[in-house]
């Protein structure tokens, strides 16, 4: 395995108290993601002057955006109750059944990594979407019949980090399909800013900025990169995130000025060094840097191709302009890079 920062890994949850306090807990302390809040509100809204069980809502993007935050947020503005698993978690069509069967009237069920729900519980949840209904076979062989059972209304949230990877039927059953984005700069600052006055270590503008232009575009970083830098200004400094304290924890944890890692600067490096800047295969790439391809694709990739440090071109991956800058090289004379 790539000897990847877990500061930087947005696909890690934080359990610690901290994190609890730090996530919103209503859609207007909600930060970011504009236009999916305002059209959650508005489902949120119409569902709850109807009484009536919202449509089920996907949630998909890398991790750490917020998708299960989003989640609880909804169940408690639609005043309703929250109960949340994960697609590994649900063994067998019986484990989900146990726990649809216990829902009260417009619930919110939360399923995390929907995409990785075994075919047997996904049967399952058809009807459950569609109808409300659960089918259950009774008996075996030849005597065996099905009973359907009526279900509470309930929504169901669903949630992934690979919405290539759900099934056509689960993916066309939910209403509601919403893609979370990478934050702005500016929201991220917002963030960090509510963030560091709820640890009781206020951030100047300039600090704040900091830690926002290194989180990934990722709430989870920003939160992490925040703890740290306020571990580090109550010790060495007078308890104020400032730009300096700000710069000089995160350059100290290995994280540079776009907010890569180690593990992302390999990547670059190889990119630059070995292939000339490309185009190569990502599997190509992957055995380079001895890593799985979901691990590029899911969670180094993405932030590099939305920094615009790299391109995805049919033939392959290709170091942008911004790419060989970063890494302090000259962009070789070469026509074909980037026309
Ligand atoms: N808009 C936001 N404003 C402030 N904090 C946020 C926001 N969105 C997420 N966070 C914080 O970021 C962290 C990650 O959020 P969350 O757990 O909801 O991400 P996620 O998308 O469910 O991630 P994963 O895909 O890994 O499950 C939490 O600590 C949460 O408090
Ligand atoms: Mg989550």
């Amino acid at each position: 395995m790539m000897d990847r920062d877990p500061l930087l890994d947005a696909s890690i949850p934080d359990d610690v108290p901290d994190d609890r306090a730090l996530r919103p807990q209503v859609l207007d302390e909600f930060i970011g993601q504009a236009e999916a809040r305002a059209n959650l509100r508005i489902f949120i809204e119409s569902a709850r002057r109807r009484v009536q069980a919202m449509d089920h809502v996907l949630f998909h993007g890398p991790p750490g955006l917020g998708k299960t935050t989003l989640a609880q947020i909804m169940a408690r503005e639609l005043g309703v109750g929250f109960r949340m698993t994960s697609g590994p978690v649900l063994a067998k069509a019986g484990d989900l059944a146990a726990i649809l069967t216990n829902l009260e009237p417009r619930d919110v069920l939360f399923i995390d990594e929907i995409h990785r729900l075994n075919p047997a519980v996904e049967e399952v949840l058809y009807p459950a979407l569609e109808d409300f209904a659960l089918d259950l076979v009774i008996g075996e062989g030849p005597a065996a019949r099905t009973v359907r059972i009526d279900l509470q209304p309930f929504t169901l949230v669903g949630a992934t980090t690979r919405l290539g990877l759900l099934t056509t039927p689960l993916r066309d059953r939910f209403g509601i399909p919403t893609r979370l984005e990478f934050y702005t700069i500016p929201e991220l600052h917002q963030i960090v800013t509510r963030g560091a006055r709820l640890m009781g270590a206020p951030a100047t503008d300039d600090g704040a900025q900091e830690i926002a232009r290194r989180a990934r575009g990722t709430p989870r970083i920003a939160g992490r990169l925040l703890r740290r830098v306020v571990d580090f200004a109550v010790v060495e400094g007078d308890g104020t995130v400032t730009s300096a304290i700000a710069d000089w924890a995160l350059t100290r944890l290995g994280v540079d000025h776009l907010g890569l890692d180690s593990a992302d600067r390999r990547y670059l490096r190889l990119l630059a060094e070995n292939y000339g800047g490309g185009p190569v295969g990502v599997e190509t790439m992957a055995a380079g840097l001895s890593e799985s391809r979901d691990a590029l694709e899911e969670v180094i990739e993405p932030y590099l191709l939305q920094q615009g440090l790299l391109a995805r071109t049919p033939r392959g991956r290709v170091l942008a302009q911004k790419g060989w800058t970063h890494l302090g090289l000259d962009v070789p004379e070469r026509d074909d890079l980037f026309g």
